[in-house]
C-alpha cells in the first residue's frame, strides 16, 4: 500500500482555475487543456521518443514526467492543466496481455482474447500497486516538478473501450470482433467488463493518492455501440466507476473532479448528466445548443472543437473559438478542450493560436458581461430616482 499524498505534500498550487470551473464556480476566464497535449506534433516529444520506445517512456517516471511537462513549458500561461503521460493500454498489460506500440499502425496485441475460454489467461487478481506502480511514481514526480504551475490529471480507459482493444487486438473499423462478444457471449462480456471495472476503480483511487488532482475516464469507443448495447455494456460500468471512486476517496478525505468522455455517444448525455461525474467531455460532432439541451446546467462541459480546426489559419481559429464560447458560455460551467486529441501533423503554433483565442475571447466576454451588469444596475438605480 502506498502512502496517501495530500496537497500539503506538494508545492502550493498557483493556478486553480480548472478546479474552480470543474466545481461549477464562476471564473474570470475559461480554463483550457488539450487531450494528447503531449505527443508527436511536438518536435521535443519526437526527439525524446527517438531514444525510447513508447512503453519505455510510460514505464520510466523521469521520462514520463519530462514529456508531460513539454507542453506546459512551451505553452506557459496558456494551459491550465497537465495530464500524466501514459496510455489507457497499460491496464490490459497489468491484466497479463502483451501490448506493443507499432511505429506504424498504433497499438497491437499479438495474442488478443479470442474466445471466452481466453479469460483464463488473464491475471486472477491485479494489484495495481504491483503492476502499475510506475504510473503512481510518475504522477508523484510530475506533480512535484510542476511546482504548482497547473493541476495534474490522471486517467484510465473505460471498460468497454479497453475490452474492445483486448478482443480486437488493436484499433478496428467495425469493432465486429468485440461486438460479436456482446451479442454471442453476453455473460463472458459482463465478466470481463466487471473485472476491468474493479481494476479501473483501484487504479484511479491510487492515482489520486499519488497526487493526481483530477481524473478523466476515456470511453473512446462508446459511439461504436447502439444505444441499447451502450446501456447494457458500457453505461453501468462508467457510472459505477464514478460512484465507487468518489466514495473511496471520501473515506480518506480526498475529493477530486472526475471527467467522463463517452466519445460519439450523443445518446449518453442525459444519463451522464445524472451521474457522479463532475464534468462531461463532448466530442466535436455535438453543437453547444444540443449539449446544453441534454445536460441543462447539471454538469460542467468540456470540449469540443474539431481537431482539424487547427489546420486552419489563426483568424479562422479565432472565429470558431468565439462561436464555441458563445455557445458554451464563459462565466461558469465550461472547460476548453478539443473534441478529440491532437494529430501528429498539427502545427504547434496553431495550437497556441487556439489556446490564446480561448483566453482572449473568454476574458473579453466576461468583462463585457460584467460591465453590462454594472450598467443595468446603474440604469435600474437611476430610473428609480
Ligand atoms: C484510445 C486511446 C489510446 N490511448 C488513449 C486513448 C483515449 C483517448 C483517445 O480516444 O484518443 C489515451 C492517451 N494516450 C496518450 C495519452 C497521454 C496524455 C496526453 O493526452 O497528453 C492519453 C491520455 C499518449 C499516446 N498514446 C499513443 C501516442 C502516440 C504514439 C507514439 O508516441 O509513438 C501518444 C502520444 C499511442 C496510442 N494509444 C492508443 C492509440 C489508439 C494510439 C495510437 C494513436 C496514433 O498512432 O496516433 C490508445
Amino acid at each position: 500500500m502506498n502512502k496517501i499524498l495530500r496537497d500539503s505534500d506538494f508545492p502550493p498550487l498557483k493556478n486553480d482555475l480548472i478546479l474552480r470551473a470543474a466545481r461549477g464556480e464562476t471564473v474570470e476566464k475559461t480554463p483550457v487543456w488539450i487531450m494528447r497535449q503531449a505527443g508527436r506534433y511536438l518536435p521535443e516529444f519526437r526527439e525524446a521518443r527517438k531514444k525510447n520506445a513508447f512503453f519505455t517512456v510510460c514505464r520510466t517516471p523521469e521520462l514520463a514526467c519530462e514529456v508531460t511537462l513539454q507542453p506546459i513549458d512551451r505553452y506557459a500561461g496558456l494551459l491550465d492543466a497537465s495530464i500524466i503521460f501514459s496510455d489507457i493500454l497499460v491496464l490490459p498489460q497489468a491484466m497479463g496481455l502483451e501490448v506493443k506500440m507499432l511505429e506504424v499502425g498504433g497499438p497491437h496485441f499479438p495474442d488478443p482474447l479470442k474466445t471466452p475460454a481466453d479469460l483464463d489467461r488473464l491475471a486472477k487478481s491485479v494489484d495495481v500497486h504491483e503492476s502499475l506502480q510506475y504510473v503512481f511514481d510518475a504522477i508523484t514526480l510530475t506533480r512535484t516538478k510542476l511546482d504548482g504551475r497547473v493541476p495534474l490529471f490522471g486517467f484510465t480507459g473505460a471498460p468497454w473501450t479497453l475490452m474492445g482493444y483486448m478482443v480486437e487486438g488493436g484499433g478496428s473499423k467495425t469493432y465486429s470482433k468485440s461486438k460479436a462478444w456482446l451479442f454471442r457471449h453476453p455473460e463472458a462480456s459482463h465478466l470481463l467488463l466487471r473485472k476491468i471495472t474493479d481494476i479501473c476503480v483501484d487504479y484511479l483511487v491510487a492515482q489520486v493518492k499519488a497526487g493526481a488532482q483530477l481524473v478523466q475516464v476515456f470511453d473512446s469507443n462508446a459511439g461504436e455501440l447502439a444505444p441499447a448495447e451502450f446501456e447494457e455494456f458500457a453505461l453501468p460500468y462508467l457510472l459505477e466507476i464514478a460512484t465507487r471512486v468518489k466514495k473511496e476517496l471520501k473515506a480518506i478525505d480526498l475529493d477530486v473532479p472526475m471527467v467522463v468522455f463517452a466519445r460519439n455517444a450523443h445518446y449518453a448525455l442525459e444519463s451522464l448528466a445524472t451521474s457522479d461525474y463532475d464534468v462531461i467531455q463532448v466530442d466535436f460532432t455535438l453543437s453547444p445548443s444540443f449539449v446544453k439541451s441534454k445536460i441543462a446546467g447539471r454538469k460542467v462541459i468540456q470540449g469540443n472543437a474539431d481537431p482539424s480546426l487547427l489546420y486552419a489559419n489563426p483568424e479562422k481559429i479565432r472565429d470558431t473559438v468565439e462561436k464555441m464560447l458563445e455557445g458554451f458560455g464563459t462565466s461558469s460551467g465550461y472547460i476548453g478542450n478539443l473534441g478529440h486529441g491532437m494529430y501528429p501533423d498539427h502545427d504547434p503554433e496553431h495550437l497556441k493560436a487556439y489556446l490564446q483565442a480561448i483566453k482572449d475571447c473568454s476574458i473579453e466576454r466576461n468583462s463585457k458581461t460584467a460591465s453590462n451588469k454594472r450598467k443595468a444596475k446603474n440604469d435600474g438605480a437611476s430610473s428609480k430616482r
